[in-house]
């Protein structure tokens, strides 16, 4: 695979697309091909003018050549745009599908924004590099090539003078265009950065307005919004500079050839007809140049975009999500263990230091502990969201590591901690987990979590929106929501993550009934912060520091545990 950023990358995405841009490239020359040979029909033209004989047949032909290469100039144009949004549209669904696929660990270190940013700005810069970018250059240079062959059929010794002036072009190319791409690169870095300040502060708005922040947030956006500005300044600048030199170095060129010539004219060692010509082929390298100068500013442009791409092409993927249609898994509730389980997140101290309990099947199992004893980051392996660093995860008496990421994933529901809403209605919300599900199950669903009550207060029932991120509903039902969701899915194993904290005590004990009660389908583990739901449990994990300390029941516990004595006494387990 070619490097991101490269040329190589970039003519990666273009292949897929070589025999339209063949095509294009051969239209483009054929004009191109059109006009060079226009100054030598001039060159007849005033020849037989001088002559006294008929230019009828050769003004025919060059108002043929000229309609036909109108013609040519619009097919082609739009063959090629269809061809940039073609590439475009690809490069965006592979972008969407990676990103969404892209591993936890990855996901947990990148702002939302900026990958947002490869997927909406990124690729729009690289629509016309893969297609006209590639085309202008390719025929810039080949038509450059032709002109030189007809210009050196008429005067060598005026062609190597052209020549000397064009080198100037050559050499301000070659120092100027990596300056274009290395600006390009660093606009959108900026435009990323912009997208992470934006998708922070939106997502926190109330944080925001609360601490009275706005000024802070514009701030720091605007930085990134003047970053932009000031590399997209530089790269304008080379981008002028490339256009100035290519235009002035064209009409010193004339005028040297000018001067030149007229003294071969005047010597007698040329005929004006062919320092007309000449001339004119002198103007008509502008075209080539121009294009030349244009689509590598194109190309360069497009590689800097082509990084930022490729970058997420780079990163690694769950390959092995991919379930369409298969069912969840059916069967007794599986027993869970952990042996020797070690975790440590990327250059932080271990979460985990060699964990080891069985939850047995169908039953209630709780883990307690202070804040950031690894109770989250457990329930991130069980789902294999991360992977141990060593000892095992079993589940069912199967090593989860021998199974796909959908299978392990198939078998668990998961309410997650700040259970979020999807932006979407209560409907979708619910059957996000279980697409099959009917009218009558989502009633019960509702009924088990008291969400009933709500749904018939609302106008629109279940297809009421709740926002970006559920903010329209109250925390306590966005949680209930976020356990209908996974009592739906009729789980093998229901993960709670403190699914109950947010729940006035009502709720909080006729949900923890209903836990109790799914007991006898699933195996049940919950993150506890409160007595209520550990009371019930059949077994309670006590974790500290990344070990477990202590494994009971709530008596047995009470009686033996300083830890679990001092929880239950406190604020974290509330009052018995
Ligand atoms: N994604 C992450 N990247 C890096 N470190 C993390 C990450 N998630 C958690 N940690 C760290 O790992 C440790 C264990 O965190 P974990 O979330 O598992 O604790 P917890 O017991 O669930 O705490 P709480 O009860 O407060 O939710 C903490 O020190 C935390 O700072």
């Amino acid at each position: 695979m070619s490097a991101p950023g490269s040329f190589g990358a970039l003519l990666a995405y273009a292949k897929p697309h070589r025999k339209v841009l063949a095509a294009s490239l051969g239209i483009t020359l054929l004009a191109s091909a059109s006009g060079l040979i226009q100054p030598k029909f001039a060159q007849e033209i005033l020849g037989r003018l001088a002559l006294g004989t008929s230019v009828a047949g050769p003004i025919l032909i060059l108002a043929i050549l000229l309609v036909a290469g109108a013609l040519l100039t619009g097919l082609n144009a739009w063959l090629q745009q269809r061809t940039s949004e073609r590439v475009v549209r690809q490069v965006r669904r592979d972008l969407v599908f990676r990103l969404i696929r892209l591993r936890v660990p990855e996901l947990d270190q990148r702002p939302p924004g900026d990958l947002i940013a490869r997927v909406t700005s990124d690729s729009t810069l690289l629509k016309s590099a893969a297609t006209e970018g590639l085309i202008m250059s390719v025929n810039g240079v080949l038509t450059f090539i032709g002109a030189i062959v007809m210009m050196a059929t008429l005067h060598l010794g005026l062609l190597a003078i052209t020549f000397v002036v064009l080198l100037l072009v050559g050499v301000v190319m070659t120092i100027v265009l990596p300056r274009i791409k290395a600006a390009v690169a660093r606009a959108q870095d900026s435009v990323g950065v912009i997208g992470a300040m934006l998708d922070r502060t939106l997502g926190a708005t109330r944080t925001v307005k609360a601490n009275g922040a706005e000024a802070r947030e514009t701030a720091a956006a605007q930085e990134a919004v003047e970053d932009a500005y000031q590399a997209g300044l530089v790269g304008a600048r080379y981008s002028a500079i490339v256009s100035m030199v290519g235009g002035a170095s064209i009409q010193t060129a004339f005028l040297v050839v000018l001067g030149v010539g007229g003294v071969f004219v005047a010597n007698g060692s040329m005929a004006v007809s062919e320092l007309i010509a000449f001339l004119l082929y002198v103007f008509f390298l502008a075209s080539p140049i121009a294009s030349l100068v244009t689509g590598t500013s194109m190309l360069q442009q497009g590689l800097g975009a082509v990084g930022r791409i490729g970058e997420v092409a780079g990163m690694p993927i769950e390959e092995d999500v991919e379930a369409p249609g298969v069912p969840l898994v059916a069967g007794p509730p599986p027993a869970i263990e952990l042996r020797g389980v070690e975790f440590a997140y990327p250059g932080r101290a271990p979460a985990l230091n060699g964990i080891s309990f069985s939850i047995p099947g169908g039953t209630q199992t709780a883990l307690v502990g202070l804040s950031g004893a690894g109770k989250t980051t457990l329930f991130s392996l069980l789902q294999r969201f991360y992977e141990p660093s060593a000892g095992t995860v079993l589940i069912g008496g199967v090593d989860i590591s021998t199974l796909s990421r959908a299978e392990v994933r198939r078998r668990i529901a998961y309410v997650e901690q700040d259970a979020p809403a999807m932006a979407g209605t209560i409907r979708a919300n619910l059957l996000y987990s279980a697409p099959e599900a009917s009218a009558d199950q989502i009633a019960e669903a509702l009924r088990v979590t008291r969400l009933d009550g709500l749904i018939t207060r609302l106008a629109d029932g279940l297809d009421t929106p709740v926002g970006p991120r559920g903010v329209t509903l109250s925390g306590g039902e966005r949680q209930r929501l976020a356990i209908a969701r996974a009592l739906l899915r009729r789980p093998q194993v229901l993960l709670l993550d403190e699914a109950t904290a947010q729940l006035d005590a009502r709720n909080e004990q006729a949900l923890s009934e209903v836990v109790t009660g799914l007991a006898a389908h699933c195996t049940v583990v919950l993150i506890a912060h409160r007595l209520s739901t550990v009371i019930e449990a059949d077994q309670i994990v006590v974790l500290e520091h990344g070990n477990v300390r202590a494994v009971g029941t709530h008596r047995s516990l009470v009686d033996d545990d300083e830890l679990y004595r001092e929880l239950a006494a406190t604020q974290l387990l509330a009052a018995e």
